[in-house]
């Protein structure tokens, strides 16, 4: 990792740069495999499996016994993690469900929202490099919280043509049985339009490699939702003095063995740690597995020394990360500074794997300067929130002036009337009352 001690800031931009790919060469291979899956359905994704996965599938639907199998397949100690990951995951988002407030703006005008679940949900698992049977517990464990009608779940097949135990066993702990051997831009585009075997759905879910995230974003100009722009996994570290410099390393590495377009920045404010964490990276990568893709991520990534916390957060801030470790004396006055992040991770108990695994807040977060604009996604990201109102013929007198006058300043005519005709016929109504004698006010 390149060292840059004290970056003057006009240096910032260009050192917080992420990895750069050919953005146009990349949509137009996508708009391919986009237009291919519209036209040949199921036929293209047993092609792109053979290409990609190196598997040849009869079809992308799970067989009844890869479904029977499943479960029996696991261990106890894996399914018991499961549990532990899932009931905490269960809580956190539960505890997420929108507040429905009652409102009287003006004296006889309500106006309040209800939130409720989007019916079609497409869930999207990656599995190029590893299996993320985590990220269908970050999907699937708040899409059912929201009563979701239809869940539909792509990933990628595995050596075995076949998807992830964990995954269908985890699919039908919730109820979830339209899993389909899918990866890739093109399962994206299955989602998003249907195939033989794969439902269209209204939204759809999940991180990717760059190719699902510009399906996903390319989709979504078509008037598909999608929850986030969720690509390359992210860490940076903020450290003093009090760190250990074996834990920064072990941090930096877990993310940077997501992939090689994976970027980890740490932001020091103590110099001895930079060599320390140097030789701790060195150590702990002998005995890393992935250890080639964690070298090729460290290409893009970065070390600064800064002079103060208060620059490291202002840095931190102008790069916004998907993650943020803060590991100093005043880590908890730091956090209240944080202005851009996907995820907070604070103090040295508190690793990012915890919140990737089990801690119960999603992993599923915003990525490449997204962070600047997006959350990570939550309960309400599979709810959608329609808003209600009701007016009064009282209410209706006390805001129709204010509703002419403006949409008069539109020269907005019809809107103006739809207001006048009602006052109209209030005024007629009351006159008319006050003709009987009665005088109620409407
Ligand atoms: N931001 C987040 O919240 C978050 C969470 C988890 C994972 N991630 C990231 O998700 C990514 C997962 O990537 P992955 O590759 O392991 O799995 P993936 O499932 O996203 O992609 C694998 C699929 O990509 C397709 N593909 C591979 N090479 C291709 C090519 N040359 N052209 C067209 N299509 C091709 C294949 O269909 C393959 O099945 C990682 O970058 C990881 O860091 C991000
Ligand atoms: N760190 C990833 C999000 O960027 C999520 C993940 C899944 N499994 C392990 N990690
Ligand atoms: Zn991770």
């Amino acid at each position: 990792m390149e060292v840059f001690k004290y970056p003057a800031k006009e240096q910032w931009p260009e050192l917080l740069k992420r990895p750069q790919t050919d953005q146009e060469e990349l949509r137009q291979k996508v708009v391919q495999i986009i237009n291919n899956v519209k036209t040949q359905g199921d036929q293209t994704l047993i092609q792109f499996a053979r290409h990609y996965d190196k598997v040849e599938l009869d079809s992308v639907t799970v067989s009844e016994e890869e479904w029977a199998q499943a479960s029996d397949s696991l261990s106890l100690k894996l399914k018991e993690a499961i549990d532990v990951a899932r009931s905490n995951i269960e809580k956190f988002h539960r505890s997420q469900k929108p507040i429905e407030n009652y409102i009287e703006t003006s004296p006889g005008v309500w106006c309040w929202r209800k939130a409720v679940p989007i019916e079609k949900v497409g869930l999207y698992i990656p599995g190029g490099t590893a299996p993320l049977i985590s990220t269908f517990l970050m999907l699937a464990v708040p899409a059912s919280l929201a009563g979701c009608r239809e869940i539909v779940v792509c990933t990628p097949p595995n050596k075995e043509a076949s998807v992830h135990p964990a995954i269908l066993h985890i699919a039908r702990s919730l109820g979830i049985t339209k899993v389909f051997k899918a990866g890739g831009a093109q399962a994206i585009a299955a989602m998003a339009y249907g195939t033989e075997s794969i439902p269209s759905v209204y939204k759809i879910f999940g991180p990717g490699n760059r190719f699902v995230t510009m399906a996903k974003q390319l989709v979504s100009m078509d008037g598909v939702g999608i929850d986030l722009p969720a690509g390359p996994s992210e860490v940076t570290v903020i450290a003093d003095h009090t760190a250990n410099a074996d834990f920064i390393a072990a941090d930096l590495l877990s993310q940077a063995e997501h992939g090689i377009d994976s970027q980890v920045m740490l932001i020091l404010t103590d110099e001895t740690l930079i060599s320390k964490v140097q030789q701790a990276l060195e150590q702990q990568l002998q005995t890393l597995p992935r250890a080639k893709t964690a070298r090729l991520a460290f290409q893009n990534s970065r070390i600064f020394l800064v002079e103060n916390s208060a620059q490291a957060i202002e840095l931190s801030n102008a790069y916004a990360p998907e993650h943020l470790i803060i590991v100093t004396e005043d880590a908890e006055e730091l956090a209240e500074k944080v202005v851009n992040a996907g995820s907070v991770f604070i103090g040295p108990w508190t690793p990012e794997a915890a919140g990737d695994y089990a801690s119960g807040t999603n992993h599923t977060l915003p990525t490449h300067g997204y962070a600047f604009s997006y959350s990570g996604v939550s309960l309400e990201s599979f709810m959608k929130v329609i808003s209600f109102q009701k007016i009064s013929e009282s209410g209706l007198r006390a805001i129709g002036r204010a509703i002419m006058e403006l949409a008069e300043a539109e020269g907005l005519e019809a809107h103006r009337r739809a207001v006048t005709i009602r006052l109209d016929k209030i005024s007629k109504l009351l006159a008319k009352d006050n003709k009987n004698g009665e005088g109620n006010d409407v």
